[in-house]
């Protein structure tokens, strides 16, 4: 079982439980709770208050088994997490316009996630109630509190918000991902033992705040009493250049010098500002002498960041560097289920498809075409299916309606691609220049449409679904290491979407 199935599971669980509960305890303790993830033998859900997390275990947790059991035919854990998520910060935005009339029923309460540049102009500040401590010790010694009860997201002018819906409960984990999401953790439960700098790098809108948010998160809820301070590399500067002016550059050195954890966004925006980078290098000099953790990310790793000290760009790889990829066509329809699980959109797969095999390398835009589609099915009053998808995105996807791209056009133009016969590529033979179009065909078969693994097996001459998956890890891994593979790609699924 995956994520990929998680949604349409918990809409039947939660229809069981409607009918084996009164309205009240249903209405009160279920219908808040959000579904996480699923595994093979665990069920994770979410609950917006603590309090709930417990009423839920206390009360209602062999219900729940028995309703997860009754759908799913299999006996899994049901593992309850409590989000957080009803504590806000104070000062949030307001929810862009595009959201606020969705269909009624279960969209009445959706909210689109914040755009993240208006989200970054406020200052909003957490309280120590809005991200309760656990107790976990850790060998990092706190920097000097004068007053314990304090916010422990440090704010002041320039300094930025978490975003509470930037959790490691929210975040899709997918191969493109998986290792940075793992590392992140790690540093998150061990700040400043294991990975001290950490620097995540990835294009446009691929989860690196959203991972740097859930690393601040975390490290708040588990280490009370740190000093976290995240900021991007602008307002980083900013603030420099406003100390400087108001002859003041003491306060912002002890300020960035005497915190426990210090998250710094976009880093690339330091390249050319010489005097910014000076003051930088002395500030991770002594927060890395203090054993505190820093945590960077940019789109590019260190040694493609023009104009970069080297000096710095040394310091940036003595910890470990992580990359995010885009994420495979698997990945992007389980990111727009979550996202339409967590803001209660109803969504048909049909939909999440269209989207999701148009919309490949920045999720930010992914999430932007659903939000996009609910808007307008709102305002239209009309139901939400492809055409009404293709209606409401004809801006970005300009062809109007989607053809239908069939696996017979991919082999077709794979084929054709690599001057092969279209039988040579459907047997069974063996060799490289039959069998690696072949990978590749099988690759954007499972890309590009909806199939599932047998029947792109059976179309390639009757092969297992197992040499469907072979085929698509490899060509999947080999198109992130080798840039020329991954051009060819490309260059076939634009003829194939022109087709
Ligand atoms: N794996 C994921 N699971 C769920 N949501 C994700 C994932 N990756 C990204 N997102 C969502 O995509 C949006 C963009 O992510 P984010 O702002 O973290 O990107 P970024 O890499 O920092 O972009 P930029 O390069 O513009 O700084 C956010 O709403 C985020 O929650």
């Amino acid at each position: 079982m995956d994520d990929v199935r998680l949604p349409a599971i918990w809409e039947q669980v939660l229809k069981k439980l409607e009918q084996d509960l009164s309205k009240l305890a249903f209405d009160t303790w279920i219908k808040p709770t959000i579904p996480l993830a699923i595994t093979e033998t665990t069920l994770e859900i979410g609950t917006p208050k603590q309090i709930m997390k417990e009423w839920l275990e206390s009360r209602y947790l062999p219900v729940i088994v028995n309703a997860v059991q009754t759908v799913t035919q299999s006996s899994l854990t049901i593992q309850i997490t409590n989000l957080d998520l009803e504590v806000e910060p104070a000062n949030l935005p307001e929810e862009p316009e595009s959201t606020q009339n969705f269909p009624a029923e279960k969209n009445s309460q959706a909210t689109a996630a914040y755009p993240r540049n208006s989200y970054r102009n406020t200052t909003a500040q957490y309280t120590n109630s809005a991200l309760p401590s656990a107790s976990s010790p850790v060998p990092m010694t706190k920097t000097a509190e004068p007053d314990a009860k304090q916010p422990q997201l440090l704010t002041t002018e320039e300094s930025l918000p978490l975003n509470p819906k930037y959790i490691f409960e929210t975040f899709v984990i997918g191969n493109s991902n998986r290792f940075a999401h793992a590392a992140s953790l790690a540093v998150a439960e061990a700040p400043a033992q294991v990975y001290n700098p950490f620097f995540i790098y990835g294009g446009v809108g691929l989860g690196k705040t959203h991972l740097m948010h859930a690393i601040g998160h975390r490290i708040l809820k588990n280490h009370s009493g740190l000093k976290v301070v995240y900021i991007s590399s602008e307002k980083f500067t900013n603030e420099l250049i406003n100390s400087i002016r108001d002859g003041n550059p003491e306060s912002f050195r002890q300020k960035y010098r005497n915190i426990d954890v210090l998250l710094v966004d976009d880093i690339q925006f330091l390249s050319k500002k010489e005097h910014t980078q000076e003051e930088f290098f002395h500030t991770f000099n002594t927060l890395h002498e203090a054993n505190k953790q820093i945590i960077i990310s940019s789109d590019r790793p260190p040694r493609d960041i023009q104009t970069l000290e080297d000096r710095l760009r040394s310091r940036f790889e003595w910890g470990l560097i992580t990359d995010i990829q885009a994420p495979d066509l698997e990945t992007r329809i389980a990111i727009l289920r979550k996202k339409a699980m967590l803001e209660n959109l109803n969504v048909h797969n049909d939909v999440m498809v269209y989207i999701a095999s148009r919309i490949d390398n920045n999720i930010r835009e992914l999430e932007g075409a659903l939000i996009r589609v609910m808007a307008y099915a709102s305002l239209t009053k009309q139901p939400i299916d492809i055409d009404l998808a293709a209606e409401a995105l004809k801006d970005i996807f300009p062809n109007g309606r989607p053809k239908q791209i069939t696996m017979e056009l991919i082999q077709d133009i794979v084929a054709s691609f690599f001057k092969i016969k279209m039988d040579e590529l459907l047997a069974k033979k063996r060799t490289r220049n039959v069998a690696f179009p072949r990978q590749i065909a099988m690759y954007l078969c499972r890309e590009l449409t909806d199939t599932s693994l047998p029947r792109i097996g059976e179309m390639f001459g009757g092969r297992d679904h197992t040499t469907v998956i072979h085929a698509h890890a490899k060509i999947s891994r080999e198109r992130n290491e080798d840039t020329k593979l991954n051009h060819t790609i490309k260059e076939l699924i634009k003829r194939i979407e022109s087709m």
